[in-house]
């Protein structure tokens, strides 16, 4: 007999072990409160790299206060629309709504929460762009994304990317109120990284995604074609990736992101190499995590780069 939650392919362990519910548990998950964690620092890193960041620290708080709570409202948003769904894949069967333990009046009270505190935060500490691409990015995922893209199309998360690519961009406009190449380039760095992030986990939930009638990328056109997307996304992010590095001269940051990419590369070639079976299942789960470390390496070393090298931005 397999544990609950636990299958021979391994992929019952995404969800991992369980915790015991709470109403404050349930918030933190209805809010994807992980997922955004990764995207809050990587807005933080957009600020640090901005112009004078220091001297605007209340935007700066401001604008990182504004995204989580956006994007904890995209979160409450993309599970309003779908329990049914998740009530259908072995990873997402438990989430609050999904079992009911919070009402859905509740939850969209909860997410109009989250969203006006967003906009008051945004509008009081930062300015018109930032709250503007903040909107963009909540919307875009939360309902472009989930009602739209994820039923419809399988290159759904290549579109729905964009909204999670967009903080780094956020997090430098909420200090200098413009747009500019650098971190116009790390949103590229996060859209072309999504995939080789997400498809990997779609090729374990592949069965539970054909179930849920979802055209994710594995269920339309297979684990062959899948790994392949992968690997090329892998290259095109480990390119892009040399971009800020050749944009600042930081050959710190340069370093860390060849090796880091160059891993995350052969990553996708031994997954493409491995026969398809609960071994490839378990090493396309590696590949998921790995990416999440991948991309919080790269943002860390954008930072480093500028303490150790002290460059400054046009
Ligand atoms: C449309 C684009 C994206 C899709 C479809 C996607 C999909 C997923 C999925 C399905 C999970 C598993 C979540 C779970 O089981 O609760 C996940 C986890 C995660 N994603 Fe993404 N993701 C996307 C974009 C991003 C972006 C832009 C970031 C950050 C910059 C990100 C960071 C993470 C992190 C940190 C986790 C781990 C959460 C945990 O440990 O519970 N994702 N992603
Ligand atoms: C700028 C800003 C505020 C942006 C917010 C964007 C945001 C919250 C992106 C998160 C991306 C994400 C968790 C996708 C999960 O895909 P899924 O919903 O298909 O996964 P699931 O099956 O786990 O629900």
């Amino acid at each position: 007999m397999l544990k609950e939650g636990l299958h021979s392919d391994g992929i019952g362990e995404l969800s991992g072990p369980r915790a015991r519910p709470s109403y404050l548990r349930d918030l933190w998950v209805l809010a994807k409160a992980r997922v955004v964690s990764l995207l809050v620092f990587t807005a933080a890193v957009g600020e640090i790299l901005a112009p004078d960041a220091l001297l605007h620290w209340e935007s700066a708080l401001a604008g990182l206060a504004g995204i989580a709570l956006a994007g904890g409202a995209g979160g409450v948003l993309n599970q309003i629309v779908e329990p049914a769904l998740d009530q259908h894949m072995r990873r997402t069967l438990h989430r609050p709504l999904a079992e009911g333990r919070i009402s859905r009046a509740g939850a969209i009270a909860y997410a109009m929460t989250l969203m006006c505190a967003a906009i008051a935060v945004l509008a009081w500490g930062t300015n018109p762009l930032t709250l503007v691409l903040t909107l963009v990015g909540t919307v875009g995922y939360g309902v472009v994304y989930t009602l739209y893209l994820k039923p419809s199309t399988p290159w759904n998360i290549v579109w729905g990317g964009l909204a999670g690519a967009l903080p780094p961009l956020i997090g430098w406009t909420a200090i200098t109120g413009s747009l500019a190449v650098l971190p116009l380039v790390l949103v590229l760095l996060v859209f072309v990284w999504t995939p080789a992030h997400f498809w990997p986990l779609a090729i374990c939930c592949r069965e539970d995604y054909a179930k849920a009638c979802i055209p994710m990328l594995p269920v339309t056109h297979g684990v062959d074609r899948t790994r392949r997307e992968v690997l090329n996304y892998a290259i095109l992010t480990w390119i892009v990736s040399m971009v800020p590095a050749l944009l600042t001269g930081d050959w710190l940051y340069g370093a860390i992101a060849w090796l880091s990419g160059a891993w995350f590369v052969g990553m996708a070639l031994r997954l493409k190499g491995l026969p398809e079976g609960p071994e490839m299942n378990r090493y396309a789960r590696r590949m998921f995590a790995y990416s999440i470390s991948y991309l919080f390496l790269l943002f860390t070393a954008l930072i480093l780069g500028k303490l150790v090298m002290g460059y400054g931005f046009f």
